[in-house]
Parts: C-alpha cells; structure tokens; sequence
C-alpha cells in the first residue's frame, strides 16, 4: 500500500484514450484546453509555461509516484487531485465508479466525477472527496472583529506547495522513517516552511472547504505483534478510502470476512510521517488565520488509536508557520501578536494546564462570546518556548491506563493559537482578535460506552466524555447545514468551541484508528462517526 501509485492494469493507450479526456479531442492537445482540464482539477499551477518538465497526459498512464515531484507536485493533495484525473481517464475504471461503502455512501460521490468527465470541465473533481474547490462565496464576518479586513500584500501568488523534506522522500519510497530520521526530518521542518516567501491569495484561502474529514492509521504495535494480531485495514493507492475486513463466523462457526468500505477526504497510512499529516491538515488552513478565521482541529478515536501522537506536534508546526507568516511584508507591520493557552476539559470543568491546573470558569459576555474566566494567554515569539509550554501542559493532563495504553487521555486538552492586533491607543490594553487556531486531543471514544467499569470516577468521566462527543457530531451537523441554532450547549467542550463554530470556520477531523484484529469494533464505529460527519458535509 502506501505511498506507490498502482499501474492501472489495462492503462489505456495514448491514442484511444485521447478522446476520453474531458475537454481534449484526439489530435487535438491544446495547451489551452490543457490548462483547463487541469484547472478543473483544482492544479492550475502546473499549467503554468514556467511548471518544468510540463505535464503530458500521454504520460500519465506510465507515471509513477516518484515522477511527481518532477512535475512540481509537491504535496499530498495535489497528487491526489492528479490521481483522481489519472483514474478518471479510465485507468482500468469505467467513468463515474468508486468504491461505495456498504452503508450507501457515495451517492453524491458519483455525480462528482460525471462532473469531471462532462464536457462543461467545471466538475468538481472530487466531487466533495477532497472538497477543496467548493466556494464559500458568502463570507461569514466574525462578530467580536471590529476593523478592517488585512488586505493581501501585491506581492502574494497563489500557491498551494507544500515544503518537500526528507519525511516526504521517504513516505514516497515507502519506507518507514526510523527515529532518528524522523526525529530530524521533524526539526528540520520547524525550521523552513513555506510561507516564508509567499502568501497565497485571499481567494484560494477561502476555496478550503469548511469542514474536512482525514483518517490516519497507526501501525501494529509490539504487543499486538506478539499476540499475532493481524491487520485489517487496508489503504486503497488513491489515499482517500479504506476496507476494514471484519473477520466473522456464520452460524455453523465457519470463519468468514466482511468488508466495510469507507471514503473520506484523506486517508492517511501508517507510513505517514507526522510532517505530512501537517501538511495534509492543518497547513492549508494556517494563512486563513490571518483573514478573521477561527479554525479547529481536533482528533477522534478509542484510546490507544494514536491521538495524542498525532495531534501533538501540530501545534508546534503551525506555531512555526505562523510565526513565519508574521514576518512576511503582508503582515510585518500589522502589530500582530501571536498568544498560546492550554486547558483541559476533565468531568464538565476546566482547568489550566499551563498554571498548575488552576480551575477555569467559563462566561458568556453580553453579545454572547465566551469568555473563560481566569485562562492565561502566553505571548509567543519562538518555537522553542511553545515547545516548553506544550510540554509543561501535557504533563499536567490528567492521564489514566487503559489495557491499550498506558498514558491514556481521560479529558479533552485544547491548546489554542490566538492571533491578535495591537495598536498603541491607550484603550487597547488586550489587542483585538484576528484568528485563532483551537487543537483538540479528545479523550478515547470508547469510555463514554464503557459500561463494564464499575469505578464510579471512570464512569462519570465515560458519561461525560460520551455527551462531548455526541454534542460535537451534533455542532458539525447543524454547521454543515448552515442552520440558525447550533447547539453549543450541549456539552462544556461545545459550549467553549462555540466561537470557533460561529462565523468564518475551518474544522479538520483527524479519526485514529487501530489496525489490529481486537479493535475491530472500536475502528467500525471510529470510521461510522467520521462516516456520517462526512456525509452529513456532502448531502
Ligand atoms: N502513527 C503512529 N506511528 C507510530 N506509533 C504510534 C502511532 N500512533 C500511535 N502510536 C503509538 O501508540 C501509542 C498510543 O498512542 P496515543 O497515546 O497517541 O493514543 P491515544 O489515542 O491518544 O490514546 P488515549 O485516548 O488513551 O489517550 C503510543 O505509544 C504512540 O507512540
């Protein structure tokens, strides 16, 4: 699996395939007509006279995951995005087929790529799959921001490439990075980034689809090994749907294996490096920060399935990138300020991670923005000392043992990135807000349905953690349908979210889940949750 591109089995050749490319007639291969078919799939840029070597669709059929780079895609969704138009040119697939899921899913999905193959060459290529051209054309302004919108330098292009690393020659050549490498692949991205010379434009920032949904697996790992559990999650090449294979027993006891199939935006394996899970996730977002939105990322899954792996060093790596940001022209004399805070939501009350777990109130002010009495705010202007904060927090987290893990969550810790603008007036004592960046490391899903612990304290936390998570499945509902009331009140962890709800939005799902055969069930409904958060974004 991971990282190679299967050769279609019956790849068309050049010649008889031409006049299935949307919008190329045979003979016919127009630069013009080139640049939009690829436009329509969101990857303009490698149109471009200056993208070197420049992309040939007769290539495509014999291209490999190493040609990419060459061809300047540099990051995950862009090869994704070709992957797609590779598939729909008929790469051994007829026009408009995906794999759909038992539970019906992908109705919409196959109207997404007739989109594609018609002759209009508007279609949403991936037709909600990797929702990233839909448009947002009615701009949500936030209700504390009272100035003006930052306007775009003159100097900003629109670029959507990521930073290539060494993390990702790796993820390429489907080796798994070992510690060391991985350790530094993982300093030497804090290092660069790729905001340092460019903004992009306003436009493609707020082309990112509001709500995206990412499934990241983990490996096995030793103790499952040595029970000789096996793994039951398999990664289709595209990198955006997965089969769990439920092994059964029918009624005579005879073994059987029924498969689940699952589409999401991303579907991440247990190759990838934190560092592209970054860039798949949480990057993309980070230059809308700075134009009033309020982002959240937050990760799901039963305990042990790699949450807290995964979503730790995202707060480091946009502290980076916005750090960056704040240098460049664009911004550099804005009087921005970036702000950290950490807490955690632990039985219904909140508590500071980064003032020895000082108990937190929450407020709401007269034009109902919360308010959270008491919470320290750091000012932030180098990544060392966020490294210091995050980990000052983590260690005050309340943490229990699970039989899957050890140094298991049993809140949900929220780290926030605040931006906010500073003018010298004698009235601005607290600076304005600009964006802000809210990351959530829930606790384990599954303690919520724990009815077997007889603990009194494990099953308050479960009850309390299972209202959280039902709250937040409801708020992404009620967002995603653009209704009026969305309903914040049902749990402290909503209730606090509420700003990040509210007005121009960003929110990225990561679902963990564990390969092995014992955490089937766990997995099913990790990817149920994430399933119908989907689909509720795509009806
Ligand atoms: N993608 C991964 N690659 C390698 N190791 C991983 C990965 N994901 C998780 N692990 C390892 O698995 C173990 C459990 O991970 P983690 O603590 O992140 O789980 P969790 O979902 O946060 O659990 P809980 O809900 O109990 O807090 C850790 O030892 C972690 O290092």
């Amino acid at each position: 699996m991971g990282g190679q591109v299967q050769q279609p089995s019956n790849a068309p050749h050049y010649d008889h395939s031409m006049s299935s490319y949307p919008g190329l007639q045979a003979g016919d291969v127009s630069d013009a007509a080139m640049a939009r078919w690829l436009q329509s799939a969101g990857l303009q840029h490698l149109a471009s006279p200056t993208a070197s070597p420049s992309l040939d669709p007769r290539h495509f059929p014999t291209l490999l995951m190493q040609d990419y780079a060459r061809h300047g895609l540099q990051n995950f969704e862009d090869r994704q995005k070709l992957f797609r138009l590779m598939k729909s040119m008929g790469g051994g697939m007829e026009p408009g087929v995906e794999t759909f899921s038992p539970l019906n899913y992908g109705s919409g999905r196959r109207n997404g790529v007739d989109g594609l193959l018609s002759s209009e060459l508007h279609g949403d290529i991936a037709g909600g799959i990797l929702d990233l051209h839909s448009i947002d054309d009615v701009e949500l302004l936030s209700e504390d921001i009272g100035h003006e919108p930052f306007e775009v330098s003159p100097f900003a292009t629109v670029t959507e490439r990521g930073f290539k690393n060494e993390s990702e020659d790796l993820w390429l050549t489907n080796k798994v990075p070992n510690n060391k490498q991985r350790s530094q692949t993982e300093n030497s991205s804090l290092r660069s980034s790729s905001f340092e010379k460019e903004v992009p434009a306003k436009d493609s920032m707020m082309n990112l689809a509001r709500i995206k949904v990412v499934v990241r697996k983990r490996p096995l790992n030793k103790k499952e090994i040595a029970r000789k559990e096996e793994d039951i999650v398999s990664i289709d090449a595209s990198g955006n749907s997965l089969t769990v294979h439920e092994p059964k027993l029918k009624v005579d006891l005879t073994a059987y294996v029924e498969k689940h199939d699952f589409v999401f935006d991303a579907v991440l394996d247990e190759q990838v490096s934190n560092d592209e899970v970054y860039h798949v996730t949480v990057q993309p977002i980070i230059p809308t920060i700075f134009q009033r939105t309020k982002a959240t990322c937050f990760a799901y899954g039963q305990t042990g399935s790699g949450k807290t792996y995964t979503m730790q060093p995202l707060p480091l790596r946009a502290c980076n990138d916005m750090l960056n940001l704040m240098q460049h022209p664009t911004y550099r004399n804005q009087g921005l300020q970036l702000w950290l805070s950490f807490f955690e939501i632990y039985g219904g009350k909140l508590y500071d991670l980064l003032t020895d777990r000082r108990k937190l109130c929450m407020r709401e002010d007269g034009r109902q923005q919360v308010c959270i009495v008491g919470l320290k705010e750091f000012p932030v202007s180098d990544v060392e000392v966020v490294k210091d904060y995050i980990e000052k927090g983590n260690a005050s987290r309340s943490t229990g043992s699970t039989g899957a893990n050890e140094e298991s969550s049993r809140s949900h810790a929220i780290l926030q990135l605040v931006i906010k603008k500073h003018s010298n007036k004698k009235e601005d004592k607290g600076g304005k807000l600009v964006g802000k960046f809210s990351f959530i490391d829930l606790a384990g899903s599954e303690r919520g349905a724990d009815t077997t612990d007889n603990d009194r304290q494990t099953r308050i936390e479960g009850a309390e953690i299972n209202k959280s998570l039902l709250a937040l499945k409801e708020c992404i509902r009620a967002l995603d349908h653009e209704q009026g009331h969305i309903p914040f009140r049902g749990s402290k962890l909503t209730e606090v979210l509420r700003d990040s709800f509210v007005g121009d939005s960003r929110t990225v799902m990561i679902s963990c889940i564990s390969p092995n055969t014992g955490s089937c069930e766990h997995t099913l409904n990790t990817l149920r949750y994430a399933d119908r958060a989907e689909r509720i974004i795509k009806e």
